[in-house]
């Protein structure tokens, strides 16, 4: 059990004088500061006219809290079982891409953070450190791998095997990024990251891939990604597939459609991930947090149900646990962590989004993270 003194990292903050940047808008505006415009354009944007990216962040503010009082909170316990393994608070890094364009470190400073805070750092496949360099600065600490379906799938094949080789726990496939969103900042920007070669971690160190191309220079090795990357042909038979090929839990990441929920239990998923992808992929899509209640009521607990896109704050993560949520996806703010400081910028969000979320839990009146379930919402 995490015992906690929630207000004592509130003092501490507030004596400290250190000045790390409270709150999303500070972290996303001092990150600005910190990056390139290519890359901070790249990482804060939306697809198209942006509205699904502005809805994720308006829609948890259309909920409230209806709090419950004297219920002896001096206990808080955060912690969560996802497929057998226990982890102390309810949330993950998500999967985010090539982070060597936001710091020389990437995956490795975000990996070590999530570690020391013993949060699971989901590994992207188009990450700019290999599965093995972030296993060996990691070490045991729990790792998820990301798989984006190459059209070569012995490439698939491949990388599942490191995954599991490594000692990764599950392997979460993303479904919505089969093709890239219309993204208007890169575009402006003339700037794709997976063209300037920052997401060649997984594909220089895999043989596999190594042997299709013609020549292992720069530009061969982008190119196969490029190719191997779109695969607008992804569909339910490549999960059939998938599911042949490995023991660990599968995750689908960006279901939106209740009817999907129940076809992803159907194909032998483990779990899923309600997921706009930030609003990166289709502009007009709905909010995740908008149609987790219609999933949850589809999966009916049978199982796990994850939801990113939006998540800010404590207090979103009540929201997302009281509508039906198993654990959420923490996205770009560790992002704008590792902007502002490496490593310890990562620690200091993570450090700050765990004490929130113990305040708010405490606060709504539940004890343990199932009790959220019970927490009163009610919609604007
Ligand atoms: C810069 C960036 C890169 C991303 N790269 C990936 C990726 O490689 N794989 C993936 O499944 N999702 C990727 N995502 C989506 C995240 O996993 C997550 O769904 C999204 O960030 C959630 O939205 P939020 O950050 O606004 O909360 C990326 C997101 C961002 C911001
Ligand atoms: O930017 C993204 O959202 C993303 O998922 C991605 C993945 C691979 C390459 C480029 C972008």
């Amino acid at each position: 059990m995490t015992t906690t003194k929630p207000s004592d990292s509130f003092l501490e903050n507030i004596v400290s004088g250190a000045s790390f940047p409270f709150g999303p808008e500070e972290l996303e505006a001092e990150a600005k500061k910190k990056m390139s415009k290519e890359a901070f354009g790249f990482t804060r944007s939306g697809a198209g006219g942006e509205e699904t990216l502005k809805n994720n962040v308006a829609s948890f503010a259309n909920y409230s809290i209806v709090p419950q009082y004297l219920k002896d909170v001096s206990q808080v316990d955060t912690s969560i079982e996802l497929f057998g393994h226990k982890y102390q608070h309810p949330f993950l890094l998500a999967p985010v891409g090539m982070l060597k364009i936001t710091h020389e470190d990437g995956e490795i400073a975000v990996a070590k953070a999530a570690a020391k805070h013993h949060v699971p750092f989901i590994q992207s496949t188009t990450s700019s450190y290999s599965i093995e360099d972030v296993t060996e600065a990691s070490g045991t600490s729990p790792k998820w791998f990301q798989l984006y379906w190459s059209n070569n799938e012995n490439i698939s094949y491949s990388m599942v095997k490191r995954a599991e080789k490594a000692g990764y726990q599950a392997i979460v496939l993303t479904i919505d990024t089969f093709m890239f969103g219309w993204r208007e900042e890169d575009m402006r920007n003339h700037f794709s990251p997976l063209r300037e070669g920052y997401g060649t971690g997984n594909y220089l160190t895999d043989d596999v891939f190594l042997a299709t191309l013609p020549n292992v220079d720069k530009e061969s090795v982008v190119q196969g990604i490029l190719e191997n990357i779109y695969h607008p042909t992804l569909n339910w038979k490549h999960v059939a597939e998938l599911r042949k090929w490995t023991d660990l839990p599968i995750l689908l990441k960006g279901i939106l459609h209740p009817e999907d929920a129940r076809r992803a239990i159907e194909s032998g998923a483990d779990g899923i991930v309600v997921s706009n992808h930030g609003g990166r992929q289709l502009d007009g899509a709905v909010s995740s947090i908008d149609i987790l209640p219609s999933i949850t009521e589809v999966v009916d607990g049978k199982i796990p149900v994850l939801l990113d896109s939006g998540i800010r704050r404590g207090s979103d993560v009540v929201k997302a646990l009281a509508l039906g949520a198993d654990a959420i996806l923490l996205g770009r703010p560790f992002v704008y962590g590792l902007a502002i400081d490496g490593q310890k910028g990562v620690e200091k969000v993570i450090e700050n989004f765990i004490q929130e979320t113990k305040v708010s839990l405490a606060l709504s009146g539940a004890i343990k993270v199932k009790d959220a379930r019970d927490i009163y919402i009610v919609k604007r």
